[in-house]
């Protein structure tokens, strides 16, 4: 008899421990926001204490505050100068205009000279946090003039424009400058107006900003120097570090990291966080002793260009003193390196093999306010790891990031008896650091009116700055590849339109998908007479230095994951930006030289409805991957792991029950042995590395691996106008099974030509995508020889090859719906309607059964990388998970 296969209902006794997780958690949230509103009483009463006491000590004199810390022998007294205390009033002022310090809060220590500044009334300053949490995380305050704001149509509501030709860009901080009788002050930069080396009102060396009042009571900085000076041109890089904002800071930062566990550095973009810091500490005797100094950024490309153009500054060979690491690729030394770059997410790693990453001695997690998964997890695990090694010392840099709730984060509690480190003088309580000053203006600019096409209006936009513009490079952002191969496609084709547009511009892509060597070209020199147009991602959003970049165009747009637990789908969404990352897109100019923002929404958009900070991605993910990594660090009870930010409920019950039902978390929700302990070695999505296990007893590891090396880069076909060459191409390497077994073909063929570029071009095949497949390839052989498996070749025997895959994604199996004509598949987890991709091998083939890897959502929810299958094998692969039901008579 035919039976039917229907996913078997979890065992009531599972569903019990579900519930139970879940109220288990429901109640930790429940204690967590008492918890929380009773600290806000109390640092209410804290605060007004603090007033009344800051009142009372200002004398009559009106001398400030002296610190305590001012007979600290450790403070950097320099040149004689003093510490004092300002109160928290004094920052209400400041908190009017936009700016670092609207993020800090707490109890201000001013240096009212600096070792660097000659002029004690420009003398930086740094702050320490009293470690409360902010009353209200409103986030940071702009500053708005505007008595009668007219509410715009948000970012994508669009509004009746078609597109806009830039003189419909509107320089409105110009008019209302007029209108003011003030000089060009843009919302966020203009009015930080000034040059290098003291163009900022705090800086050194320029004449001392003038505070304004503004209609509304409020208080703004006013730059009185005009916009930058020449200072930008070529210096000797040791004057081009020098020239720096964060350098005038050195001292004080270091002074910091050594008495302080954490230190919060808020700096704008630009200022020198990212390649200076790292720098001062090694000079400072922070890598002796073979010790290393690590800084994690949220991207592959930016670790790479930072480490490059730090090795550059140092004079030295990239992989030695200075190196980095990303997921498959190692450019270190491990006798030499001393600085090293690395992913978030390659730290995390790093962690299980050593779990107090005892190598490192001071840990800079930069970008923190991207609230990335990992970068999350990385901040939960460092503070547990400080409790073990008071000695390590901690650097959270940004130039948005919300330093007063990272600070509370750090805040050691109470209860916890006093660390080793504290007898020596070292503060747990976290330092905070801003670092005022920023290199050169940045002008922004808005639209007037809601745009309803940002595609078109960015490429008008594109065009008008290339017509009217001085030459410099031009930085757009748009969300993804498709949107950014129609803007190259668009703007390449009004260039050869207009006769005179068409000289002298190149047009790039940037996203992470591409080659290395196309990546390369966004870096290169544009050649005299050119100019480059780089049309990215929010890969270049944040710590990449383009040299040649004046103009940014910002869409207002970037895709976002969002992951649905309850219908586990993961889906990339184009969504709004926020605050935090429209500064750092306009942060990508200003850079070298003086440069221009251009936004695609407008002001009172940007003002009233922009969010300050996006969702951090630890809301909106899959968790299992980090649920693993957690479970292997020993981190039992996950629900009591000290997130910065709570992830769902659901998504937790979620990622436990597939976990679960892989077999890699047993009834206890410990780590299986050996299968739990092994997925979590590899690398990879918990499915796939399950499927080169189960692999290993199918006898087709060979195999397996090369199709997990090739899931795990971008894709291996080139982009291409035309469709139809590329499916033709596609279909020479087309098997009847599905997308994984013409992978195989694909990389037979290309260890056939002797891993030729010429014959990968001739197929549509991403040279350097198959370059890296092999890289990546024999990494995962080494990690599986390592975990006992046995590397075996099947041969040409498919079906095993179907049955390793069936065995890691088993919960993404799908049935034809009977008499479908449009391709209609249903999930057998939850009844959803799916569709097979149409970049797939099997799209239009439509087998009865089938497996995905993916699924995306643009219309449709469509499968990607799909194999067909056997359902019988299911029940092999998971009797657990699927069980047979009688064929159902009424059912065809
Ligand atoms: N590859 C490069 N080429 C030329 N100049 C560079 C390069 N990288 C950095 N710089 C210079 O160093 C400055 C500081 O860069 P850095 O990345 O350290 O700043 P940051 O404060 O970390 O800012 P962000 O957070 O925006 O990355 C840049 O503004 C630029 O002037």
């Amino acid at each position: 008899m035919v039976n039917q296969i229907s996913r078997l209902d979890i065992h009531d006794q599972q569903i019990d421990q579900l519930q139970q997780v879940v109220n288990e958690i429901k109640a930790s949230l429940k204690l967590l926001n008492e918890e929380r509103s009773e600290s806000r009483e109390f640092r209410k009463v804290i605060l007004a204490w603090m007033k009344s006491q800051e009142k009372n000590s200002v004398d009559s004199s009106g001398q400030e505050l002296q610190s305590d810390l001012i007979h600290d022998p450790l403070i950097p007294v320099v040149d004689g100068k003093h510490v004092t205390i300002h109160p928290p009033e004094q920052f209400t002022t400041i908190q009017h205009s936009e700016g670092i310090s609207d993020l800090i809060g707490g109890v201000k220590v001013e240096d009212t000279e600096h070792p660097n500044c000659g002029d004690s009334k420009t003398a930086p300053h740094f702050s320490f946090s009293i470690g409360l949490e902010p009353l209200t995380d409103d986030g940071p305050k702009v500053y708005s003039r505007k008595k009668n704001r007219v509410t715009t149509a948000k970012v994508g509501q669009l509004g009746k424009r078609p597109a806009i030709a830039l003189n419909g860009v509107s320089n409105q901080s110009n008019k209302r400058n007029q209108l003011v009788g003030r000089p060009f002050e843009g919302l966020t930069y203009g009015r930080r107006g000034g040059s290098r080396g003291g163009g900022q009102g705090r800086g050194c060396g320029t004449e001392k900003p003038r505070l304004l009042d503004d209609e509304e009571g409020g208080v703004l900085f006013y730059s009185a120097s005009p916009s930058s000076s020449s200072t930008y041109g070529y210096a000797s890089l040791e004057k081009q570090r020098q020239r720096l904002p964060v350098f005038k800071y050195r001292t004080s930062i270091l002074y910091l990291v050594e008495t302080h566990s954490t230190t919060i550095i808020v700096g704008e973009t630009g200022s020198g966080k990212t390649t200076q810091i790292p720098q001062y500490l090694k000079e400072a005797g922070w890598a002796d002793g073979g010790h290393i100094i690590a800084c994690t950024q949220p991207r592959r490309l930016a670790v790479q260009s930072v480490a490059a153009r730090v090795s550059e500054e140092m004079g030295v060979k990239l992989g030695e003193e200075v190196g980095y690491t990303i997921r498959f690729e190692d450019v270190t030394n491990s006798d030499l390196t001393r600085i090293k770059f690395l992913t978030d997410g390659v730290l995390l790693r790093e962690m299980m093999d050593d779990p107090l990453l005892s190598k490192y001695s001071v840990i800079m997690v930069d970008e923190a306010h991207e609230r990335s998964l990992s970068t999350d997890i990385l901040l939960g695990l460092l503070k547990k790891i400080q409790r073990r090694r008071p000695e390590l010392r901690l650097i959270i840099a940004s130039a948005t990031i919300e330093a007063k709730s990272m600070a509370a984060f750090f805040q050691t509690r109470r209860r916890r008896p006093r660390l080793e480190g504290e007898d020596h003088g070292l503060r747990t309580e976290p330092a905070i650091l801003s670092v005022e000053g920023r290199g050169y203006n940045v002008q922004i600019f808005y639209v007037e009116e809601p745009v309803s096409d940002y595609l078109r209006a960015t490429v008008s936009t594109v065009m008008s700055i290339h017509d009217k513009e001085p030459m410099g490079d031009i930085l757009v952002f748009l969300t993804g590849q498709d949107d950014i191969d129609t803007a190259v496609q668009l703007i390449t084709e009004e260039a050869q339109n207009s006769g005179k547009s068409s000289l002298g511009m190149i047009v790039l892509p940037l996203y992470s998908g591409l080659t290395r060597a196309d990546q390369d070209l966004v870096f290169s020199p544009s050649p005299r007479g050119k100019r480059k147009v780089v049309i990215s991602t929010n890969i270049a959003e944040t710590s990449l230095t383009l040299e040649g970049i004046v103009y940014v165009v910002d869409s207002g747009f970037s895709k976002q994951r969002f992951y649905n637990p309850i219908t586990d789908i993961e889906n990339l969404v184009v969504a709004p930006i926020s605050k935090a990352s429209a500064r750092q897109r306009a942060g990508r100019a200003g850079r070298i030289r003086p440069g221009k923002c251009y936004r695609l929404y407008t002001e009172d958009y940007f003002v009233n409805e922009m969010p300050s900070h996006g969702i951090p991605e630890m809301q909106r993910s899959n968790l299992a991957s980090s649920v693993i990594q957690l479970k292997a660090l020993g981190i039992d009870n996950i629900l009591g792991f000290d997130w910065p930010a709570s992830p769902s409920s659901e998504s937790m019950v979620r990622a436990l029950e597939v976990l679960y039902s892989l077999g890699v978390l047993d009834d206890d929700a410990k780590l299986t042995s050996p299968v739990g302990f092994q997925v979590a070695e590899l690398p990879l999505d918990p499915m796939i590395s399950k499927m080169i296990i189960a692999s290993d007893q199918l006898g087709c590891s060979e195999e397996i691996i090369t199709v997990s090396a090739i899931l795990s880069v971008q894709s291996i076909w080139i982009s291409v106008k035309g469709q139809r060459e590329l499916d033709e191409a596609k279909l020479r390497f087309a098997a009847a099974e599905g997308d994984h077994v013409t992978f195989l073909n694909v990389y037979k063929g290309f260890l056939q030509s002797n891993k030729s570029s010429k014959w990968c071009h001739k197929n549509f095949i991403n040279y350097h995508a198959m370059k890296k497949v092999i890289e990546v390839r024999e990494q995962l052989r080494r990690i599986a020889q390592r975990l006992g498996l046995t590397l075996k070749s099947c041969e040409n025997d498919m079906q095993v090859l179907r049955k390793a895959v069936t065995a890691g994604f088993f919960a993404n199996a799908c049935r034809l719906e009977p008499y479908s004509h449009n391709g209609m598949y249903k999930t057998v987890r939850s009844s959803q309607e799916v569709y097979i991709h149409p970049s797939s091998v099997l799209f239009r083939v439509n087998p009865k059964w089938v497996i995905y890897n993916s699924l995306v959502s643009t219309d449709r929810q469509y499968m990607r990388n799909v194999i067909s299958i056997d359902p019988s094998w299911l029940r092999e692969a998971a009797p657990h998970f699927y069980q047979q039901q009688p064929l159902n008579p009424n059912r065809p």
